[in-house]
């Protein structure tokens, strides 16, 4: 069958990691990348991004590698009045508003929004409502971490004198000492992790960036964070890397028996992973979008054997 012709908005890390993974999918070609600058270091073809509604018919899928923090809200539901997309946002406080809004841009547009793919939002959340199922009174904890957060660091890149920004997220190894032993009722996100924010600012500006992140609805206020700034020397050559990683511990007791269940992933480089989240979960889109589906899509409807280059017969023998 035909390939999936594929386009990427946003050439950020995640947007790299796409590009860089479409090129291993047998079912895929990438069409090429809309940008807001009009010279990206790539040998694809690069397009204005105001410009691709003119694409339309040319584009299957569209990854919308955009930052959740305030691209998102504002771009992706014209792109998917035009385009079956695919996106990692991840303000979960807002992901229902998203769901809304996406599902009504893809219905008018006859198109598929899959939304919020990744791995927190994503893998994780297919984890969390698999052990929410399973157990009667579940204990469910998630953890992030030790790593870099791209939402939070795009977050903080937003804030006005921001010149670059990462945020790491931390978690608390007492809390998940007690999550692994199923002493995990009190702990929340928020009082599991803390918040270690490293930017690059003049220093006039330093005060008010720190209390403009740390009070940061849904991103930083819940939590306990610090904010450090470095010069852009130190930022370029101590700060570039982008390892992460977490754990969905589900435990509880089945009719007198305890059984617990852990999720872990370790990611070298999260764009890496997140994009091979998106890669996947776009294909199931299309696939979708193709046997008559519109609006929006979230992963927890998605079935498994969609994500797969192989038939469902062949996963039917290998892997169940
Ligand atoms: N669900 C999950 O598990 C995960 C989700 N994510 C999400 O992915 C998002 C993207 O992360 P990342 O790739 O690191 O972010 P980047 O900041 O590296 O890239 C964002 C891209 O958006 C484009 N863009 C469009 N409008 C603007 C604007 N006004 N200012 C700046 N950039 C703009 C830019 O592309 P251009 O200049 O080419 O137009 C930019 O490169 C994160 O915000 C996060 O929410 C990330 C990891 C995991
Ligand atoms: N969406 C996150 C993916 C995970 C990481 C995270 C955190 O560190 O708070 N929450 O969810 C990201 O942008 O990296």
């Amino acid at each position: 069958t035909q390939k999936i012709s594929a386009a990427i908005v946003g050439y950020g890390n995640l947007g790299k990691s796409v590009e860089k993974l479409i090129a291993k999918q047998p079912d895929m070609e990438l069409y090429g990348i809309f940008s807001r600058r009009d010279s990206l270091e790539t040998d694809a073809a690069v397009y204005p991004v105001a410009e691709a509604a003119e694409h339309k018919d040319k584009v299957d899928l569209l990854f919308l590698c955009l930052g959740s923090a305030t691209d998102i809200p504002e771009q992706a539901a014209s792109f998917a009045e035009n385009f079956t997309t695919v996106d990692t946002y991840d303000n979960h406080h807002l992901i229902p508003a998203h769901r809304e809004k996406m599902d009504a841009a893809a219905k008018a547009g006859g198109t598929v929004a899959m939304i919020s793919t990744g791995w927190d939002p994503g893998m994780f959340s297919i984890n969390r409502t698999i052990g929410e199922a399973l157990f009667p009174n579940a204990q469910q904890n998630t953890f992030w971490g030790p790593g870099l957060s791209q939402g939070h660091s795009d977050a903080v890149r937003r804030v006005e004198g921001v010149k670059a920004g990462v945020q790491y997220t931390l978690p608390k190894e007492e809390a998940l000492q007690a999550a692994k032993e199923g002493r995990g009722d009190e702990i929340t996100g928020a009082n599991a992790h803390r918040r270690r924010v490293v930017a690059v600012a003049d220093e006039a500006d330093q005060e008010r960036i720190r209390q403009e992140i740390v009070s940061m609805p849904d991103y930083f206020e819940p939590y306990e964070t610090t904010v450090e700034f470095v010069s852009q020397e130190v930022f370029d050559r101590e700060h570039q890397g982008m390892p992460h990683g977490g754990h969905v511990i589900t435990s509880g007791d089945l009719g007198g028996t305890h059984s617990s269940v852990e999720f872990t992933l370790e990611l070298e480089r999260n764009p890496d992973f997140t994009a091979a989240s998106q890669l996947a979960y776009g294909r199931a889109a299309v696939r979708m979008a193709r046997e008559g589906r519109t609006g929006a899509v979230t992963v927890l409807e998605v079935a498994p054997y969609l994500l797969s280059t192989a038939s469902l017969d062949e996963l039917v023998a290998r892997d169940i």
